[in-house]
C-alpha cells in the first residue's frame, strides 16, 4: 500500500493555484489601502513595476489610479525576457496579457525602485510560485541590488511552504489582499 504525501509539491501546487484562480469570478477589487498606504510614505519608490492581472489575479488598476505620482511601469513579454514600458494604452500580448504597445517608451530595469510581483503562492519567508517559465526570476537578478521585490496576492495563494529552488528569488515583503 502507498501512503498518500500530504505534502504537494511544486508540481501540484501550481495546478491546484492555477484551478483556484482560474475559478474565481472576474471581479475589479477596490483600492488595496494597505499597499497604497505602505507605498504612499515612500515617495523615493519613483518608478514601480506592475502588472496587467490575468484571471484571477489581484487587479490593481484603482491602487495605481490613486497613486498618480508614481511612475507605473509595466512588462512586454520579449522571447524569454521581460522588458518594462510606460503603461499609456495597454493592448493584448503574449498569453493574452494586456501589455503597452511596442512603440511605449522602454524604462531600464535598473532604473526600477520596486515590482510588483504577480505568481500563483507566496509563503512567509518570502517565497514566490510563478507559472513556470521563469520570467520574474531572471528580471529580478538583473535589478538594482536595492530595488524592492514585493509579492502581491490574494489571501488564500499565502502557503507554508512554495519549494523555493536557488535561483527563486525572494521577495522583501508580500502584500495579501483579504477577498
Ligand atoms: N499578470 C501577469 N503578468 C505577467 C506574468 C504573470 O504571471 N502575471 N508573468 C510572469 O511570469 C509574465 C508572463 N508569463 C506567463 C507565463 C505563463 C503563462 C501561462 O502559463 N498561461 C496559461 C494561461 C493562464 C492560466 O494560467 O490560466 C497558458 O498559457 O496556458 C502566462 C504568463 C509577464 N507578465
Ligand atoms: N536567473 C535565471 N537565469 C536563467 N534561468 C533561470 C533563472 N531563474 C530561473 N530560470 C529558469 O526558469 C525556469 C522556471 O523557473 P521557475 O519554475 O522557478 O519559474 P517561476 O518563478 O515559477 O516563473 P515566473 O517567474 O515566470 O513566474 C527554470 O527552468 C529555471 O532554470
Amino acid at each position: 500500500m502507498t501512503i498518500p504525501d500530504p505534502a504537494p509539491t511544486k508540481h501540484e501546487l501550481r495546478s491546484r493555484m492555477r484551478q483556484l484562480l482560474r475559478a474565481r469570478a472576474p471581479s475589479a477589487p477596490g483600492v488595496f489601502t494597505e499597499l497604497r498606504e505602505w507605498l504612499s510614505v515612500r515617495p523615493e519608490l519613483q518608478t514601480i513595476a506592475v502588472y496587467s492581472p490575468l484571471p484571477g489575479e489581484v487587479d490593481l488598476s484603482a491602487t495605481i489610479a490613486a497613486l498618480p505620482e508614481v511612475r507605473w511601469v509595466y512588462p512586454r513579454v520579449a522571447g524569454e525576457h521581460l522588458s518594462f514600458h510606460m503603461g499609456g494604452d495597454l493592448v493584448p500580448g503574449s498569453f493574452g496579457i494586456l501589455e503597452p504597445a511596442e512603440n511605449a517608451g522602454e524604462i531600464p530595469v535598473l532604473e526600477i525602485d520596486a515590482f510588483l510581483c504577480p505568481g500563483l503562492a507566496f509563503d512567509k519567508r518570502g517565497g514566490r510560485l510563478g507559472r513556470g517559465r521563469g520570467f520574474y526570476d531572471r528580471v529580478l537578478a538583473n535589478a538594482r541590488p536595492d530595488s524592492l521585490n514585493i509579492g502581491v496576492c490574494h489571501d488564500f495563494q499565502m502557503v507554508d511552504d512554495t519549494f523555493s529552488e536557488p535561483h527563486d528569488v525572494f521577495m522583501d515583503k508580500v502584500f495579501e489582499y483579504r477577498t
